[in-house]
């Protein structure tokens, strides 16, 4: 039937064996050596944060944080005790972004951000002001790529996820925010503007000093590590006391030819904000040499992140339950309004499909009806659609795991000969909410390492790290710190 072949084909394209695992890994290893070598010298921009020291625990202070995600926005206030007191109290709130202002205009977004910080701080501070007239210090965590000049300053090279201000792009997003708090009255001071792994790696690393990686699998995905100074070929400035430097990697734009893109990949890639260049050159070529071509150079943008991460799993496999409803009639006759708009289907609606174990599948049934107007379904479609969100999850995890995979082979850290213990910190909902997600993605790393190596390498949930990231690195460039 219609159906089987539509699933066993999905089934098919999106096998993720070991084998392929490792081509991938490999190729991420690859990609970032190729990344640090030079400029442009991989889609994986390797982008310098200019964080060349992580939180020691004497950090101290009352410092604000700013998280700019790509579903939420978070506000926190942080209050540091220093001298491994750690946190002594942190106060935060989080808002939806209004999707509006993801496409409207910098000084719209900037003057939103701005707006609920001061709110937040008249909230928090009932006017009383720091003591002796010191400026209040922010970490700004912008999650999004940043070519960064210094710590606390960088453009804006590209919007991702469901973000498309045109006017923002190339723009300093740190003088934008101070431009917008001017304007709100706000005297504050940008110490730091991170990106979101690496608060999540300084976050961490804050509490656990084996920790070598700090990713991202929320709406979008990301990965920040610590790298050794002399290692960045393409860093032309003095080499830090420390000798390491924190890279954003923004493995998003990662691509291989081993990554198994299918015909959804392929029109989701086509039709999103943010789409690849397709080689045009190339279509005048015999069909043959193009398809081939096509296959292995087609230019996607942010595949990786898109077969991977919280914004899209929903949105594959909604395509698939179009064509399901276009080439068979296993849903009968429905109006497809619903399941023809694009990310009608959402993550957090195949999580809880996908978790459904009631004996009939009557959550399946449920968001099927309310999310797509798919009524009346039998038992046998229920469970087909269950298998498709595990087809698309699983292929998501195992890619997710072989990523991590490449960035401890890369570091040389994956426990075949170091047996130094290796820590990597995650945060984001997706990893956070879909705990078959997150399941697959750690027995995925056991199988990848080996049972033995993989004893050396510890996966843990870094709740808000990037948040506390963010205020931790804001405590290390303050203006007011002790230089050491
Ligand atoms: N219950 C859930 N099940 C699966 N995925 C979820 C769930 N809740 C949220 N998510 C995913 O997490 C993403 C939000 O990630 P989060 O890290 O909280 O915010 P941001 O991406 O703005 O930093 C959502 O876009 C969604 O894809
Ligand atoms: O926290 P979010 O919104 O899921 O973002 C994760 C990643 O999303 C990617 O799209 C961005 O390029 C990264 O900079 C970011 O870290």
């Amino acid at each position: 039937m219609a159906e089987q072949q539509v699933v066993a084909d999905l089934r098919e394209n999106c096998a993720t064996p070991a084998s392929l695992l490792r081509d991938v890994a490999a190729a991420m290893a690859d990609e970032m050596c190729a990344g640090l070598e030079k400029e442009g010298g991989s889609r994986v921009k390797m982008l310098l944060s200019y964080v060349d020291k992580l939180p020691t625990g004497r950090e101290e202070g009352l410092f604000y944080g700013l998280d700019l995600g790509g579903t939420n926005f978070r506000v926190l206030k942080v209050q540091l005790g220093g001298n491994d007191k750690h946190v002594i109290s942190r106060e935060s709130r989080e808002l939806a972004i209004p999707p509006h202002l993801m496409s409207g205009s910098s000084s719209e977004l900037f003057g939103f951000i701005a707006s609920e910080l001061a709110k937040f701080v008249a909230d928090e501070e009932q006017g009383t002001s720091l003591s002796n007239g010191k400026t209040r210090e922010l970490g700004f965590t912008f999650s999004f790529p940043v070519r960064q000049r210094s710590v606390a300053s960088g453009t804006l090279v590209k919007w991702t996820k469901a973000f498309s201000i045109e006017d923002a792009v190339g723009k300093d997003v740190v003088a934008e925010l101070q431009t917008a708090m001017q304007k709100q009255g706000l005297d504050m001071h940008v110490a730091a503007l991170i990106n979101d792994a690496v608060g999540t790696l300084a976050g961490a690393r804050y509490y656990d000093e084996d920790v070598v990686a700090g990713v991202i699998f929320g709406t979008g995905t990301n990965a920040a590590y610590v790298e050794k100074a002399n290692a960045i070929p393409k860093w032309e400035g003095e080499l830090p006391n420390s000798g390491e430097m924190v890279i954003n990697m923004e493995w998003g734009n990662f691509y291989s030819c081993h990554l198994p893109v299918t015909e959804y990949d392929q029109s989701l890639d086509n039709e999103s904000l943010n789409p690849g260049e397709q080689a045009s050159l190339f279509y005048s070529l015999p069909v043959l040499a193009v398809e081939h071509w096509l296959n292995c150079i087609l230019w996607f943008f942010q595949i990786y992140e898109k077969l991977t991460s919280g914004m899209y799993l929903g949105e594959i496999v909604r395509r698939v339950l179009l064509k399901l409803s276009l080439q068979s009639s296993i849903f009968g006759e429905i109006d497809r309004t619903k399941l023809k708009t694009h990310f009608h289907l959402r993550t957090p609606h195949i999580s809880a499909m996908h978790h459904d174990n009631t004996p009939d599948l009557k959550i399946v049934e449920e968001k099927l009806k309310e999310i797509l107007e798919i009524a009346g379904t039998s038992l046998e479609t229920r469970k087909m659609l269950v298998e498709i969100c595990d087809i698309v999850t699983r292929r998501a995890a195992r890619l997710a795991a072989a990523g991590l995979a490449g960035i401890l082979k890369k570091l040389g850290r994956d426990g075949s000969v170091d047996k130094r213990r290796s820590v990597i910190a995650i945060d984001g909902g997706l990893f956070e909410h879909y705990a078959k997600f997150s399941k697959c993605l750690e027995a995925t790393l056991i199988e990848l390492l080996g049972e033995e190596s993989s004893k050396f390498v510890v996966v843990k949930h870094a709740d808000d790290g990037s948040g506390i990231g963010a205020a931790l690195i804001a405590a290390s460039q303050s203006q007011y710190r002790n230089v050491e």
